[in-house]
């Protein structure tokens, strides 16, 4: 490898802050490993001085890598911000003896199961998996961007926020987005420990810098003054954990906190085709908040985009497999899309026909799940109309209105059916009974019908789907009904039809196929890497980019959709389904800029 001239520069930058502005496959981790021997070589600094920061552990341990293959010297440090962090706080813990706990992962503290007993104390009913997801994502924006507890409206939040902090103050635990603010205070707080750390490291260079948040920027901002040697690399089009307190706009604005800062700039994509390059300088200019930027591509090669319309999932699930089909064997493929959800669709064909392939997923949406464990209810009860416990499972979700306390209240005889108890009773309202007496019909055809058809009937005749659209927002129910009715025709029953999916979410969850050259990934978790091939899936509207009213969330979208697009080196498919179960729907908002190119 050649370093370009503008890379060389961008090495050579020796003390003070700096700016890296990049677009993607311009080399900018090549950039930042080059700058260690660099500051080595010419400026003497022994590498351990030099802290390399980045987000995950898989960048820090990418990074670590690829520098032992250019240097025999193993002392660089890289770290997560995160580890780096929860160092500091061994430090003090140490020093000052106090025993500070992490409630992350599985031990007896674990925060999860704090928070239901919080939840539970406060109301008397368990939270649902969704109630402590949303909990935890506003506390983690609270704690990323400096905020407190009053900054927000919710009196929910504020209540149960206020118990989960005093728990952990009591008792000396903290979690991990703790981590970064006590981390912060105690560097602000205690000279001793910032001495230590300012004795260990004299530059610090963070990769990825579009990702961090304000309470990231001002940990780097305290242990690199005076001397502000920060090197930041980043590309402020690939900003896409807004939702996690990724704060771009303190990029934009660095000039105003470092006003000697330097920028650079890595404007040439090595690794797409130019084709691939211009479709998505094309795409992003779309977006207002940004610094301007001129991209060239390295390779020339052409390589048309293939814009591909599929009738729906099943068709979809072709397309891919054809493409594997063709794939030789020295180069790779990803499948990437916007929703977790999306993975089961495709594991469900590749299990089938025992293709290995490896995964980046993270697993934070149960909405599948949920509806199937409404369905087996459901399904349950049909088969056995006398089980109130079943029955109060599930009548809320159906729209009966039919009140709590009246089903509770329920004496029912033995063996004696629910429903029909329900209908005997005089006090019931006309058009209560005119719902139970559809439950009944469309239950007693249920126990005939196969499983597709069942699930079909239940989906169609009850208010199941009205009330699951209602209580879960932004959920993508046509797809859901979609994806369980193309599993549901393999199956008999609904027990196979659970065990077979609980068998894709193993699959989906269990180590990878190193050897495999097939990757599914959200688009996510795909940032930072490259790929041959790259199919772009499920562009369908409302799906990606999903509705919102705020404009900065459309441009946060369409930078999700510039990192799949800029993730392939040669080819790229982006794929639409034209039905969402049954429904026709719209191609994904991105197809008409993209159309505009063509003109
Ligand atoms: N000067 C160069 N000549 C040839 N290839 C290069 C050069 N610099 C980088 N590359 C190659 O370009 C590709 C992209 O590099 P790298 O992954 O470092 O980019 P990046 O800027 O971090 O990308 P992204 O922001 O999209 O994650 C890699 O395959 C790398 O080896």
């Amino acid at each position: 490898m050649i370093i370009s001239d503008q890379q060389k520069k961008a090495i050579s930058h020796k003390n003070g802050p700096a700016l890296v502005l990049a677009v993607p496959g311009s080399g900018k981790t090549t950039v930042l490993l080059n700058r260690i021997i660099y500051l080595n070589n010419t400026q003497s600094v022994e590498y351990k001085q030099i802290l390399n920061l980045t987000f995950s552990k898989t960048q820090a341990t990418d990074m670590k890598t690829r520098f032992d293959s250019m240097t025999s010297n193993n002392k660089a440090v890289f770290s997560t911000i995160h580890a780096f962090a929860f160092n500091v706080i061994k430090l003090f813990s140490k020093k000052y003896k106090i025993n500070l706990k992490l409630i992350e992962g599985n031990n007896i503290f674990n925060k999860y199961k704090l928070l239901k007993r919080i939840f539970y104390e406060n109301y008397k009913s368990p939270p649902s998996n969704d109630d402590l997801d949303y909990f935890f994502a506003n506390y983690s924006l609270m704690k990323n961007n400096m905020l407190n507890i009053d900054n927000f409206n919710s009196n929910h939040f504020i209540n149960i926020a206020i118990k989960y902090e005093d728990y952990k103050k009591k008792n000396n635990l903290f979690d991990f987005d703790d981590m970064l603010t006590y981390a912060y205070n105690i560097l602000k707080n205690n000279d001793d420990i910032l001495r230590i750390i300012k004795r260990n490291y004299k530059y610090f260079q963070l990769d990825e810098g579009q990702d961090a948040s304000l309470i990231q920027f001002k940990i780097l901002e305290l242990i690199a003054y005076p001397e502000n040697n920060i090197y930041i690399l980043a590309d402020d089009d690939q900003s896409i954990y807004s939702f996690r307190g990724a704060n771009p706009e303190y990029l934009l604005k660095i000039n105003s906190i470092f006003k000697d800062i330097k920028y650079y700039y890595l404007n040439k994509n090595y690794r797409s085709t130019k084709d691939i390059v211009m479709l998505s300088d094309y795409i992003i200019k779309n977006n207002k908040e940004r610094y301007l930027k001129t991209v060239e591509s390295h390779n020339d090669e052409k390589t048309p985009i293939q814009i591909i319309k599929v009738k729906n999932i099943e068709t979809q699930n072709i397309f891919i497999s054809n493409k594997i089909f063709k794939l030789n064997n020295k180069e790779n493929l990803a499948i990437l899309f916007r929703n977790n959800i999306s993975a089961y669709a495709i594991a469900f064909d590749l299990i089938k026909n025992k293709i290995q392939f490896n995964k980046r997923l993270n697993f934070n949406n149960n909405s599948l799940n949920i509806v199937l464990q409404d369905l087996n209810n459901i399904i349950d009860f049909a088969l056995d109309n006398s089980n109130l416990e079943l029955f109060k499972s599930i009548y809320y979700k159906l729209n009966l209105y039919l009140k709590k306390d009246y089903i509770y209240g329920l004496n029912i005889g033995f063996n004696k059916s629910i429903l029909d108890t329900i209908l005997d009773d005089s006090y019931i309202k006309e058009y209560q009974k005119e719902l139970v007496e559809n439950l009944k019909f469309v239950l007693d055809k249920v126990v005939n019908l196969n499983l597709y058809n069942s699930i079909k009937l239940i989906f169609e005749e009850l208010g199941y789907i009205e009330y699951i659209s209602k209580h879960f927002e932004n959920i993508p129910i046509k797809y859901i009904q979609e994806i369980i009715l193309y599993f549901a025709k393999d199956y008999n029953t609904i027990n196979e039809l659970l065990k077979a999916f609980k068998n894709i979410e193993s699959t989906l969850k269990n180590k990878n196929f190193n050897t495999s050259n097939i990757f599914i990934s959200t688009i996510h978790q795909s940032k930072g890497l490259e790929y041959d091939n790259v199919l772009l899936i499920d562009l369908v509207d409302g799906e990606f980019p999903i509705y919102s009213d705020k404009a900065s969330n459309l441009e946060e979208e369409r930078r999700l959709f510039y990192v799949g697009i800029t993730r392939a080196k040669k080819q790229l498919y982006l794929v639409f389904p034209k039905y969402r179960y049954n429904t026709k729907v719209k191609p994904s908002k991105f197809f008409n800029e993209i159309k505009k190119i063509n003109k």
